[in-house]
Formats: C-alpha cells, structure tokens, sequence
C-alpha cells in the first residue's frame, strides 16, 4: 500500500500543480519472450506549487519510472496524469498532443536526470545556458546567468570553459542540476540531485531547491539520502512494489 505524509506544514491557499491519478506501467521484455516486468501500480499523488514532495521506496519500485512517466519518457498503461497551468487550463500528460508536450516540457516541466548528457567540446558554461539559449533569451545574458547559477553551486571560474565531460562526479552533478533548473519552470522533476555529493555541495543543492520553492515553483524528487530529503521535503510518497497478475518466473514458464 501506496503511503503519503506530510512532513511540513503546507503555503496558505496552496493550489494543486500536478495530481497523478492511479497510474500503472508494465515493461514489456519484446527481446525476452514479451515477458512483463512491474515497472509501478496504482500511484496516486499530488504536488503543490512552492512544495516538494520526495518519492521514497526500495530499490527499483519505479520511482525514476515515475518521473519520466510524469515527463512522458516512458508512457503508462493506465490512469492520469493531471498538470494545472498557471492560466487555469488542465492537461493530461498522459494523452495531450506531441507538440502540447513539447511545449510544455520547453516552458513549464523540467527532468533533471541522473546523468549529465551533452556534447563533447561544450564548456560548463554553455551547457547550463543552453536550456535559456533554447529559449530564445540573449546569448550574452543567458552566459552570465549561468555563470552566475555555477557560482553560487561552487564551481569555480577556472572551470567555466572546460568541458564538464573532464569533471569529477560531482562537478558533473553540480552543471546537471544548474543546467536543469537555469530556465524558469513551474514543475521540476529531479532524480537523485543529491548523487555523487559531499555534504557541502548537497548544502548549495539545498539551498538553490529551497530557492525555487520561494518561486512558487512545484518539485518531486527522489533521494536516497535521508537527510537531505528530511531538509527539503514537504510530503513523502512512499512506492511500493508493482503488484501484476503473474510474476515473471511464472511467465518464463509458460513461455
Ligand atoms: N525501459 C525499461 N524496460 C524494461 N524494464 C524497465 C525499464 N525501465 C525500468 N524498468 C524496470 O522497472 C523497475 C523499476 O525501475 P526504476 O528504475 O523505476 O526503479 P527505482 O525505484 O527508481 O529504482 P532505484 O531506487 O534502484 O533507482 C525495475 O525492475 C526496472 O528493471
């Protein structure tokens, strides 16, 4: 059983920005005999703007899996996936058009994945503009936002130039996550911000993720780390183990 408790008391008047409704996904092995592996079951939660509710749960209960059902990177099998704009129009994430999606991932919902994915020969710099760049906002400026955002995560000038492929770890988290929060959004997807981190640079995390929710800004993440979530959390959802009518041992043997 799904569970949902709040941590911290929630903003005054707080409306709704996302509402996930029962929402199920299997994968389906096609190189494996079309065997089905639970990917989650019947998740249902909601997500205030200015909050940030964290999913917790065992190894591979489908927490990633969730978020990018909520990004669309994986599509579900059932349920809905409810985003209120801020001009009061609602969107099911689930079923709206190709270019809806688009635009929306371009404006208002952000995936800040574990891995950092850019070109080589593209300095830290240019990798956290390039989401404003994207956006048609001046390049000059967008440049010095970002070495502004780079700042304020520890990352040194020396390092503004260098490509973030020849960072540490770390380094490279720290660029992953100002690049994915550089543009302005209203929803923000982050798994695992805190990986690879000393507690240091997970204070500067923190710190920038608190900055957002006085935005006004709606965020779930994932953390593995306990303390870190206990700082930024508003509300927990812990995942539980997709439940499916057969398991995969019993469909090896049909098989
Ligand atoms: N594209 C895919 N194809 C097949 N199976 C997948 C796919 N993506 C995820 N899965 C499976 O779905 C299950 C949930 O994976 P997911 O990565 O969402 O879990 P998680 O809770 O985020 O795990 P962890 O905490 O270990 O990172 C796993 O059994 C995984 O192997």
């Amino acid at each position: 059983m799904h569970t949902t408790t709040q941590l911290k008391r929630p903003p005054k008047n707080s409306t709704t920005k996302l509402e996930v409704k029962m929402i199920s996904k299997a994968f389906t092995l096609h190189n494996r005999n079309s065997i089905n592996v639970a990917g989650f079951s019947e998740v249902s939660f909601s997500v205030n703007p200015g909050s940030l509710l964290a999913l917790t749960g065992s190894c591979s209960v489908g927490k990633s899996s969730i978020l990018k059902a909520i990004f669309r990177a994986c599509l579900i099998d059932s349920g809905s996936i409810l985003f209120h704009r801020r001009n009061g129009g609602v969107v099911d994430l689930a079923r709206c058009s190709e270019s809806r999606l688009l635009h929306l991932r371009r404006r208002e919902i952000g995936l800040v994945s574990r891995f950092l994915t850019i070109s080589p020969r593209v300095t830290a710099l240019q990798a956290v503009a390039a989401p404003l760049v994207e956006l048609g906002e001046d390049e000059q400026a967008s440049l010095f936002l970002a070495g502004r955002m780079l700042d304020l995560l520890g990352i040194g000038e020396e390092l503004f130039h260098v490509s973030p492929l020849t960072f540490s770890g770390g380094e490279r988290q720290l660029v992953n996550i100002a690049r994915g929060v550089i543009a302005p959004k209203e929803l923000i997807l982050l798994d695992e911000p805190l990986i690879s981190l000393d507690d240091e640079s997970s204070d500067l995390v923190l710190n920038l993720l608190q900055g957002l929710k006085k935005k006004n800004i709606a965020m779930i993440a994932i953390f593995h780390d306990k303390v870190g979530m206990d700082q930024i959390a508003d509300n927990t959802y812990e995942v539980c183990r997709g439940v499916f009518p057969t398991t995969v041992e019993a469909q090896w043997e049909a098989a």
